[in-house]
């Protein structure tokens, strides 16, 4: 399988490149940045979104014809968001549109692999910095990423940055929860609390050692797929954000660089958004 892998994982590295390449040139056509909305009026998709999936996708069909797909896109047009033991390539292809669309140089094409479901691999091309990092689940780390600095080994969490986003669910309720949790991180104290504005750079940033972890409720396993193999890989831990283990389907995760800093989970006032294998609603 190794080498089967690899050439799989191969091709994952090489289309996510010509997708960044695609976002670069769409940046620069305002056309290709009109925004339409989907799950409210701050979650936000572009023509660039859809065009740069179906590339991927289709890339990937040509060479791996049995594969199946979870892709960002796909399932907001209908298709079911269902995790099975064939080899599954999860995608987002634009993570950080809300980014893309207003020019903030944090836009990922991330690309997670998984057999049997569980993530073999994940690619997160950063296509504005042209950052691409990689992982493969493997016995030794295997994270790659051209500018890849020292994990953390902060474990004192006042001398912690903390990452998370604020997300796109506006609803009073969800609003409140996410600043509840934002006060009592920043309470601790933490040294800081940033956020890029895409699920998966923020989780190469634990995995390279510029933040100490990222929690969010409210992501999508397209966000987080990649993101959470190259984490492990570096060292890094996952879990759910009431603790315990996390379910890349729940849509809630916390990635740190270690156990101690995880424990950040009891700061966050969790909820449970309706998940993302939840059979559809009549
Ligand atoms: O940009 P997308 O792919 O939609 O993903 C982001 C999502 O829209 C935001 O609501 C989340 O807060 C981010 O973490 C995602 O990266
Ligand atoms: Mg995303
Ligand atoms: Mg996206």
């Amino acid at each position: 399988m190794d080498d089967v892998l690899q050439n799989i994982m191969d091709h994952a590295v090489a289309v996510a490149r010509e997708a960044g390449q695609v976002v670069r040139e769409a940046l620069c056509d305002e056309k290709q940045r009109d925004v339409m909305t989907k799950s409210s009026t701050v979650d936000l998709v572009t023509q660039t979104d859809q065009r740069v999936e179906h590339l991927i996708i289709q890339s990937v069909k040509k060479k791996f014809p049995t594969h199946r797909f979870i892709g960002e896109e796909s399932v907001a047009a209908g298709e079911a968001c269902v995790l099975t033991d064939d080899p599954t390539w999860i995608i987002d292809p634009i993570d950080g549109t809300t980014n893309f669309v207003h020019s903030f140089p944090f836009v990922a094409v991330s690309i997670g692999f998984s057999v049997d479901k569980k993530i073999q691999f994940g690619v997160v091309y950063s296509c504005l910095e042209d950052k691409m990092f990689t992982a493969r689940r493997v016995k030794e780390h295997s994270v790659t990423e051209n500018h890849l600095m020292l994990f953390s080994s902060i474990s004192d969490v006042r001398r912690s940055i903390i990452a998370t986003e604020f997300g796109s669910n506006r609803e009073t309720e969800t609003v409140e929860k996410i600043f509840s949790s934002l006060r009592n991180i920043l309470n601790i104290p933490v040294h800081g609390v940033r956020g890029a504005g895409t699920a998966a750079v923020n989780m190469c940033l634990v995995a390279s050692g510029c933040v100490e972890a990222y929690y969010e409720v409210g992501v999508h396993v397209w966000d987080v797929a990649a993101g959470s193999v190259i984490v492990e890989e570096a060292g890094g831990v996952l879990m759910d954000v009431e603790g315990g283990p996390v379910d890349l389907m729940s849509r809630r995760i916390v990635a740190a660089n270690n156990g101690t800093v995880a424990h950040i989970v009891k700061e966050i006032d969790a909820f449970s958004p309706t998940r993302d294998d939840a059979p559809p609603t009549q």
